[in-house]
């Protein structure tokens, strides 16, 4: 696919980085199976499209509190609401679509490229902050870099994601690779943002007239979450934990226990622990998920990552060691799900392989819905294994061409002509799920 044809330039990776996932991609199961050509555009596809947002936004409708009917309406109108603060326009529509397969999941459509032109002014975000708001977030001061000399409240300006994260925090003239996300308004003088005593907070530009244009979920309806279920949530770092409490509150879902712990640590000896909290005695869960640490390579729109293969690497051990806490946790009979938000063999497959080695009491289990493709080769798995993995890859269905409209210009249509089944399940950010049984 020539690269002239995405919005974005591929997403950059250190060149070690690059150079694995490649072979992750152009392993040789694979050259077995498919053409050394087919394997190399599937992985050029991945870096395309790893630096767009997917197609659509899930929002799962907390059906226990009302209706999905009633949730899609009440969200349609918040939308509305808020769009007609953002834009001032009166002749709003907002999209919202029930998920084709899955009962409790709403999809809203994720509209651009839009034909948006760019002003004069500029202001620079950090990588992370521009891919916010391709994701429908206003910016917020902290992440803005760089603005005109003279930025005053009320000025229009394009706003610019740092692509190489070489700008310098109060930078004026910005000459670096950048990449345009969108036009806004300031909401506060520069001054403000780089000359204050005290940490600098808020919306700093409120985008106006975003390329990509997607619902800000910031406090709108915080109570549109799916009940979970009886739930012990473990995380080791407390604002995490913290969250899952509020969470749990605003969706009065008095069942779910969080606690900062150290989950590889969190099997006790002793039978006779009492079992309010960490450790836990083995075989106290009937199900667990590890919805595991990882390098998190499918998270998309990204269109920078910064690490080496060191830390890249790092999480295999890591979640190799969660991995054995989880099954000395699950009762027999269980239910363990392994789930990653990445695209490398080493924490997706290989972990399967592994896995289904080290502990002979598990064996894969079919998954329902099953919406995304099928694990990838490359790590011993037979067929019938891979055929029960769930791996999201969005560059399977992805094209550049798709990103921009049908005739290659940025398009302003809500409606796409790709079907909506084949956009909520197959261009969404890379993932990984496998569900194993404990006998
Ligand atoms: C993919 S995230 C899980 C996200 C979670 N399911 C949610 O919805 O918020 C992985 C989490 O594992 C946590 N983590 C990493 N190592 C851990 C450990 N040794 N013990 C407990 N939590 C850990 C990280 O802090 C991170 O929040």
């Amino acid at each position: 696919m020539p690269e002239e044809m995405s919005i974005f330039p591929r997403i950059a990776l250190k060149p070690e980085v690059h150079d694995y996932l490649r072979n992750v991609f152009i392993n040789k199961e694979v050259l077995a199976a498919v053409s050394q050509g087919e394997a190399e555009q599937r992985f050029q596809r991945l870096l395309s499209c790893l630096s767009h947002p997917p197609a659509l936004t899930c929002v799962r409708a907390s059906t226990h509190l009302a209706s999905l009917e009633e949730i899609q309406h009440r969200l349609g109108e918040e939308l509305k609401q808020q769009q007609k603060c953002d834009s001032q326009s009166e002749d709003i529509s907002v999209t919202i679509l029930p998920h084709p397969h899955i009962p409790d999941v709403l999809l809203l459509p994720v509209i651009g490229p839009r034909p948006v032109v760019q002003l004069t002014s500029e202001v620079i975000v950090g990588a992370q902050c521009g891919s916010a708001v391709l994701r429908g977030a206003h910016v917020f001061a902290p992440g803005i870099l760089a603005t005109p000399k003279f930025m005053k409240t009320g000025d229009a300006v394009s706003v610019f994601s740092d692509l190489e994260g070489k700008c310098t925090r109060g930078n004026k003239d910005f000459k670096g690779k950048k990449v345009f996300v969108g036009n806004g308004v300031a909401e506060m003088d520069r001054s403000n943002i780089f000359c204050s005593d005290e940490p600098v907070k808020g919306v700093g530009i409120r985008m106006v007239e975003p390329l990509y244009q997607s619902p800000s979920f910031d406090g709108v309806l915080p109570s549109l979450a799916f009940l979970q279920g009886e739930v012990v949530a473990l995380d080791k770092i407390r604002g995490k934990v913290e969250r899952i409490r509020q969470n749990a509150k605003a969706l009065h879902l008095d069942c779910i226990k969080a606690h900062c712990f150290n989950s590889i640590k969190a099997v006790c000896t002793d039978q006779a622990q009492d079992t309010e909290g960490p450790p836990f005695p083995p075989q106290s869960f009937d199900r667990v998920l590890l919805d595991a640490p990882c390098s998190g390579l499918g998270q998309r729109p990204s269109m920078v990552c910064t690490w080496n293969l060191k830390e890249i690497c790092s999480y295999q051990p890591l979640q190799r060691k969660l991995f054995h806490t989880a099954v000395r946790l699950l009762k027999r009979g269980g239910v363990l799900v392994y789930s990653t938000c990445t695209v490398t063999l080493s924490e997706n497959e290989e972990q399967v392989a592994w896995a289904l080695n080290t502990f002979p009491c598990l064996t894969l289990q079919p998954q329902e819905p099953h919406i995304g493709a099928e694990g990838m080769l490359g790590a011993g798995l037979s067929p019938e294994q891979l055929r029960l993995l769930q791996r999201f890859s969005p560059e399977l269905g992805w094209s550049a061409a798709e990103a921009r409209g049908e005739d290659g210009s940025p398009t302003e249509q809500p409606e796409s002509p790709t079907p909506l089944a084949h956009r909520a399940n197959k261009d969404t950010i890379g993932f990984f799920i496998a569900k194993f049984l404990k006998s």
